[in-house]
This record gives C-alpha cells, sequence and structure tokens, in this order.
C-alpha cells in the first residue's frame, strides 16, 4: 500500500510538537531568541526525541524550544498554517490538532486571543489546500485544576467555530483522573467533547478512570489496557477509540520496540483503534510513516486500514457532513 496517496485522518496531533525546524529558526532570527543552534540539522537534534528516550517525561523535555517561538498572534497563525499545509501534502483528509492555550501567554497573549490564533491559521489553510480541521484544547495536568477551569470557560465562546473537544496532558501520574472531575464535568456540559491522554506511562487504570470519572469518548494512547482487564473490558464493550502513535510510544518506552505494540492484536479483538503521529517533529514522523510502520510490522491488509480509516471518521469529532464527505474518500 502507498500510504503517501491514500487519505488519511489524524486524530493526535499536538501543535508544540509539530513544527517545521526552519520556521522555529526564522522566527528566532527575528525576534532575537537564542537557541543551542541556527542551523537546521542542529535544530532538528534539539527537538527529535531519541529513540533511546528514557521516558515520557524525558520526551516532554523537548517542548521548551517550540514553545519559545509560540507567543505571538502571529507565530500561532503561521505555525498552525504550516501544519494544516504539511498534512495536507501527505493526503491527510481531516486532522484534529491539539494545543495548551496556557503555554502560550508568556508574551503577554490571553487564552482567547491565542485560540483565535491558531483558528486563523488552520482556516487559511482550508480555504487553501484539501483539508479540514478541528481544535482541542489540552489542560496540563501539572497544572492546577483552576487552570483547566480556566481553559474551559474561555474556550467556551469557540465550540461550533472550530473547538470540539477538551483533553488532559503531559507527564501521567496514576489517579490523576480523580483531581480533575469537575472542570471536565463542566466542559461536557458546555459541549465540549472528550479526549483524555491515558494509560501511556504504565498505568492501565488511568484509562478505566478517565472513562468511569470523566466520560473520555477517546483516549490519547491507553497501550497500557493491556495490562489491565477491567480497563480492556471497558474501551472494548463501550467502543472508546484509542489515538495510538506507534513511534511516540517506543520513544517513550510504552513499548520497546514496534513488534511489541498491541495495536494489531487490539484491532484484531475488536477495540477501535486510529493510527497517529502525537508530535510530527519530535516523533520525526509523518502520518504516511505511522501508517507504514505498522503496515510492515503486523502485514496489515488493505481491509484493515479501511476499517482503521472508517475508525478515525466515526471517532472524529468533525460534524456529520463532513464525516459522510471522508467515508466517500474510502468507499
Ligand atoms: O504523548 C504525550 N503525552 C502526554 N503529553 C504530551 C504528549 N505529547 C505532547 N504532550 C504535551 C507536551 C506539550 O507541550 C503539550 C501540549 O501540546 O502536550
Ligand atoms: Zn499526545
Amino acid at each position: 500500500m502507498n500510504f503517501s496517496t491514500l487519505p488519511k485522518i489524524e486524530l493526535h496531533c499536538h501543535l508544540d510538537g509539530s513544527l517545521r525546524p526552519k520556521t522555529i529558526i526564522d522566527i528566532a532570527k527575528r525576534e532575537g531568541i537564542s537557541l543551542p543552534s541556527m542551523e537546521i540539522d542542529g535544530i532538528q537534534n534539539e527537538l527529535i526525541a531519541p529513540i533511546e528516550c528514557e521516558s515520557l517525561d524525558e520526551y516532554l523535555e523537548k517542548f521548551s524550544i517550540p514553545n519559545l517561538v509560540m507567543q505571538s498572534k502571529e507565530n500561532l497563525k503561521r505555525i498552525t498554517f504550516e501544519l494544516f499545509e504539511d498534512a495536507a501534502l501527505e493526503n491527510v483528509k481531516y486532522m484534529e490538532v491539539r494545543f495548551a492555550p496556557l503555554l502560550h501567554t508568556v508574551g503577554g497573549l490571553d487564552v482567547e486571543e491565542i485560540i483565535q490564533s491558531v483558528l486563523a491559521g488552520m482556516k487559511d489553510a482550508e480555504k487553501l489546500f484539501d483539508i479540514k480541521g478541528n481544535l482541542i484544547l489540552s489542560c496540563m495536568r501539572t497544572m492546577s485544576v483552576d487552570s483547566a477551569f480556566e481553559v474551559v470557560e474561555k474556550g467556551k465562546k469557540f465550540l461550533g467555530e472550530g473547538v470540539v473537544a477538551i483533553d488532559l496532558c503531559a507527564s501521567e501520574e496514576e489517579g490523576f483522573c480523580g483531581k480533575f472531575v469537575a472542570p471536565i464535568a463542566l466542559a461536557r456540559q458546555y459541549g465540549y467533547r472528550v479526549t483524555i491522554h491515558a494509560g501511556e506511562t504504565g498505568v492501565g487504570k488511568n484509562v478505566l478512570e478517565a472513562v468511569e470519572l470523566l466520560g473520555a469518548e477517546r483516549i490519547g494512547h491507553g497501550v497500557f489496557i493491556k495490562d489491565c482487564p477491567e480497563a480492556y473490558n471497558i474501551v472494548k464493550e463501550k467502543r472508546v477509540v484509542l489515538e495510538m502513535c506507534p513511534t511516540s510510544n517506543v520513544q517513550t518506552k510504552a513499548v520497546n520496540q514496534f513488534s511489541e505494540h498491541p495495536i494489531y492484536q487490539f484491532h484484531k479483538d475488536g477495540i477501535k483503534v486510529t493510527v497517529n503521529t502525537d508530535n510530527r517533529t519530535v516523533s520525526d514522523t509523518t502520518m504516511a510513516n505511522e501508517c507504514n510502520i505498522v503496515f510492515k510490522e503486523f502485514n496489515i491488509s488493505e481491509d484493515d486500514y479501511k476499517q482503521i480509516y472508517l475508525n478515525s471518521v466515526e471517532a472524529s469529532f468533525a460534524d456529520s457532513e463532513t464525516k459522510d464527505r471522508l467515508k466517500e474518500l474510502m468507499a
């Protein structure tokens, strides 16, 4: 299968993990920001999490450089536009991009301005390229519960305007869901859809709690349901969709190598899986590359790919007209 030309859907992609290295250097030069290198190769080395990375926490260290250049309206708009352009050029037809608004307030922007700028970049790209997008607001689990309320409240007015969902991300501790019940319940009440990063660092029970306590419809990663029968069963029974990101999972040591990734086993057992990049730059990958990895490692058939594509359409937070159009691309 030639995944570069096949239509693709991406449901799990972080804006701040997916910047073009050249753009980081351009902006840094213009704004006098000091970087460890002003050369493409040099900065790329600093941005890509090595395959011998020890953990998710080490992987997350790679996000400090990109965020240096994501502190103005103009830069946020440009970076979002470029991400949608890159995805469109590899035939991604629909993409949900997530970002944590509170990481972009260092230069004085407020949360509304940040969301507006990212929306503007997405909308410009939609006009120029054959791609449709939506945005997911991520709350940092490492920040306070109040900060999650702030994101939920300030993002509310953009629901129906391109913002579709709420997420919890960053370092994963056992039992984190209990702390965020109130802001996520409020988000659901306002009409946000819910996807939660969980089960990425060894704790399958976090997935169970994300579903039971937070009402997660989708789970970012969810690898460790493999070791937690209760989490596995609830995901299967409730048809909770897993947003799986193979390269990222090897980098963070959720799995030691691609062959140990449970994605295909889950798929064969009837769990709804999707394939995603997580972070195009930090994981040095593309959708075509992630699909190829799954294809080569597990020898998936065209029917398997079609099923995964349709799972992604069904699980997307897109409107029904968009879903119908995306389904037709695989008919
Ligand atoms: O795979 C991930 N797990 C948890 N947090 C992540 C992952 N990839 C990126 N992040 C964090 C780092 C970013 O700064 C933040 C917002 O995109 O989300
Ligand atoms: Zn992620």
